[in-house]
Parts: structure tokens; sequence; C-alpha cells
């Protein structure tokens, strides 16, 4: 599996796997499939209370070859405090480092984003965390924290698949340096019947969800499918022995409508 490199000189893993839903009663056992699968990120966060799990998990594998990631909720308070009690619950939920941070939606009507962002900038200045990155913010919300603070996130996890690409906020990372990671990059498993990326798949003699991830490889981006399968799991990094043509891509990116499967990020406070 490829790997990406941050604007703080980090490693990124092209393609890790996502828990958010996965069951506390079998987290652990996923994170096992998952690395056993050849995963080197996993994607958590306080808000999908299944940390301890995930914790119990990374006890079961080789912790040092993984990139964990979680997030800062804040739907009480968006405060640096607050930043600093959620990184410790996270970190003794999950009973080891976290190597990525990012806050996970920028809740804008609070107009507390930037405080929020200094915690996390306070805690990679403690060396309390490797990466520092955001979740669900626009441009203005990225230009916002970046001229009030001087530092860039290294990765923007925002929505995205071929019903929603984002090519405005990519290019914006892309200038900026920032990596783009796509949350729900399956559309949550409803683009997998569509009709176009089936036949693209039939004719490559690969499965829908791997056309779909070769899109996002191919488009330069990040990204975070969840599965809680073991076959799907392997199935989902098994894209590196084919390649979309430019007819494949340009039909992929007639699907665009701009339909989200989630919560548009003005609409989180
Ligand atoms: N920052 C944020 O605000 C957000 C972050 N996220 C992150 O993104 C991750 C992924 O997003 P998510 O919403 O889960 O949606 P995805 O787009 O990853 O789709 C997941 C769905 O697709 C199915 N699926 C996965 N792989 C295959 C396959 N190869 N064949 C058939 N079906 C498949 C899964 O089922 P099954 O498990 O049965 O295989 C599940 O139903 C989350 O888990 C979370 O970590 C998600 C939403 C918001
Ligand atoms: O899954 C996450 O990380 C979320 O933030 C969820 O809130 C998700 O975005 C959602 O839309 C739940 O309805």
């Amino acid at each position: 599996m490829d790997d990406l490199l941050l604007n703080d000189s980090h490693p990124l893993p092209a393609i890790g796997f996502g828990l958010y839903k996965v069951d506390p009663e079998v987290t652990e056992d996923v994170i096992v499939a998952g690395v056993e699968a050849g995963y080197r990120l996993v994607d958590g966060a306080e808000f999908y209370h299944n940390e301890p799990q995930v914790g119990a998990g990374l006890r079961r594998v080789d912790r040092g070859q993984l990139t964990v990631t979680s997030k800062f909720w804040g739907d009480d308070e968006m405060s640096r405090d607050a930043v600093m009690r959620s990184f410790d619950a996270t970190e003794k939920a999950l009973g080891t480092n976290v190597d990525v941070y990012m806050i996970h939606w920028p809740r804008a009507k609070r107009d507390q984003y930037v405080d929020a962002w200094r915690g996390l900038i306070e805690l990679r200045d403690a060396g309390r965390v490797r990466t520092i990155g955001v979740s669900n913010f626009t441009e203005e919300h990225l230009r916002r924290i970046i001229d009030e603070t001087g530092v860039v996130p290294a990765i923007n996890q925002v929505e995205s698949h071929p019903w929603l690409p984002q090519h405005e906020l990519r290019a914006f990372h892309d200038a900026n340096d920032i990596i783009t990671q796509a949350w729900s990059p399956l559309g949550r498993g409803r683009l997998l019947a569509d009709p176009t990326i089936g036949q693209i798949a039939d004719r490559l003699g690969v499965s829908p969800a791997q056309v779909i991830i070769r899109w996002h490889l191919q488009l330069g981006g990040a990204l975070i499918p969840k599965s809680t399968n073991p076959e799907r799991l392997r199935e989902n990094l098994d894209v590196y022995g084919f390649d979309l043509t430019d007819a494949d891509m340009a039909a992929i990116a007639r699907l665009e409508t701009g339909e989200r499967t989630g919560t548009h990020p003005d609409d989180r406070d």
C-alpha cells in the first residue's frame, strides 16, 4: 500500500479502515482482522464509543507499525481545556498513544474552533501527538485557523465519494499542502450498486468497491473505508493491480450530484 507524505514530513498510509458504527462487541476482532489484512491506519474517534475495544485490539497486534487516529468531538465545549480533557480520556481508553488527532467538526456557530485548534497545536508541541489535522472543515474554516495560528493542518478528513468529489476543496488542500482523507468513501455502501461503477468493475474483473477505492487513489487522496468483514477488508486493500483509464475517471466524474450521505459541516453545532 502507498503512503502519502504529510506536511509535517510523516508518512500517511493512503488507505486505512474506519470504525464508525463498529459494534464494541466486535471491535477488538475487527482491529485484528484489519491488521492481518495489511492495514496500517485505524480511523477512530471518541464519538464512536468503542475506543476501549480498539485499545484491546491494538494490544493483540504489532502496534508499532500502525497509525492510530482519534478525533475531538467537542459537543459540550470546543475550548483548549476541553481538547485536553478529551485527549486524556481517549489515551486512557485506548491504553496507547494517539498518532493523529483531529477536530471532528468545526461547530462554527460556537466560534470556538480556533481555540480548539490551539489545543491541538499544544498537544503536538508537547510531543503528545505526532500529527494534527481537522475534519469537516470548509475552505473558510481552514483559512481562519491558518491565518490565526500560522499552523496548517496536515489532513482534512471530509465526506467524499463519486457523488461528492469535493474538487474545489481538494484544490485548496493541494495548494496548501493538506492531505484530503475521504470519509464514507463508498457513500456508506450506497454507491456500490451504481450501474456505471458496476460496468467498469465487470470490465476490469474487480469489485465495485475496488473501482471506487481506485478512483480515490487516482485523485491523489487518502481514504478510510469501513468494513467489519475480513474478506471485504482484504478486498478494499487489493487495489494496486489495476488502473482506471481516463475514460473510466471521466465516466465516474459524471456521477457527481453533490449528494451527501452525512451532515453538512454548517449544519452541525
Ligand atoms: N470525520 C467524520 O465526520 C466522519 C468519519 N467517518 C469515518 O469514515 C469511515 C467510513 O465511512 P462509513 O460511513 O463507514 O462508510 P463507507 O463509505 O466506508 O461504507 C461502509 C459500508 O460499505 C460496506 N462495505 C465496505 N466494503 C465493502 C465491500 N468491499 N463490498 C461491499 N460492501 C462493502 C460496509 O459493510 P460491511 O461492514 O458489512 O462490510 C458498510 O455498510 C467511518 O467508519 C469513520 O471512520 C465516517 C463518517 C463521518
Ligand atoms: O461518523 C462520524 O465520524 C460522524 O461524525 C457522524 O456524525 C456522521 O457524520 C453522521 O453523519 C452521523 O449521522
